[in-house]
């Protein structure tokens, strides 16, 4: 399923975050979005995935129109997204914040129990997916920022989206970790699930993108695969300030 947005645009006052911008994103490919500090990337996001109610335009998920839905309705439409601060409740377990991603507050009760064992069971099985089934009774405040990081992943995978968001996923890791994160995004993809990737690491952007859009003044400058969005004089002039 294709997202995508149409004439989007969010001003905040006189600031012009996001001037109506057509984008579309590849299915099943690993998208990036990349572009300088304040280019409207946050902003897009929030509008996208419902946190923040665009002025006009559209934002299209298949057949579904998305356009100001509420956070969870998009979600269940299945986009996902992780937050660049990281959003984890730092004094429940790893695998309660797994659980929570899924039930609010993390609350089994009331569930069946062969329901709660089996979301337990699939709780457990990201951890395990995602390398930190060792932490699985820590509390998520005792893990690194980095495993924190992955911790917030395994809470979207959770609900098995179709489309992941995510923002700034290699921000303040540390290199082993950053390695990582680039493979499982790439193997997450390869079984099915789309990528759109907001990040300012340009050697992991280039290495695990399909597909490139660049922002500029809250409207894409250039859309493409990595070798041509690369070369793309454009997207210089835009880093560079010329
Ligand atoms: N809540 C807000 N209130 C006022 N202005 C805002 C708000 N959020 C964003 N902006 C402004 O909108 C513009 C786009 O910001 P945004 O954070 O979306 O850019 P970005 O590309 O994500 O930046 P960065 O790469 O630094 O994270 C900036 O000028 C920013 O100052």
């Amino acid at each position: 399923m294709t997202l995508e947005t149409r004439g989007l645009r969010k001003a905040f006052g006189g600031v012009v975050a996001i001037d109506g911008a057509d984008v579309q994103f590849q299915p099943g490919k690993v998208n990036a979005l990349i572009g300088p500090n304040g280019s409207g990337k946050t902003t897009f996001f929030n509008c996208v995935t419902g946190m923040i109610r665009p002025d006009s335009g559209s934002v299209l998920f298949g057949d579904r129109d998305l356009t100001g839905r509420a956070p969870h309705v998009v979600a269940r439409a299945g986009v996902g997204r992780t937050f660049q601060l990281c959003r984890v409740f730092p004094r429940m377990t790893a695998v309660e914040n797994v659980l929570a991603a899924v039930r609010p507050g993390g609350l089994l009760h009331g569930l069946r129990s062969a329901r709660r064992q089996d979301e337990t069971e699939r709780a457990y099985g990201w951890l395990t997916r995602l390398g930190i089934e060792h932490l699985a009774g820590a509390e998520a405040r005792n893990m690194s920022w980095g495993q924190q990081k992955l911790l917030e992943l395994a809470g979207v995978l959770m609900a098995e989206p179709r489309t992941i968001l995510l923002d700034e996923p290699a921000g303040g890791v540390n290199p082993a970790l950053l390695d990582r994160i680039g493979t499982l995004v790439r193997e997450l993809n390869a079984e099915g699930r789309t990528f759109v990737i907001v990040e300012h690491n340009m050697d992991l952007v280039m290495s695990i993108s399909d597909h490139i859009v660049v922002f500029d003044r809250g409207r894409p400058i250039a859309a493409g695969p990595p070798a041509e969005v690369r070369a793309d004089e454009r997207v210089l002039g835009a880093y560079l300030g010329v």
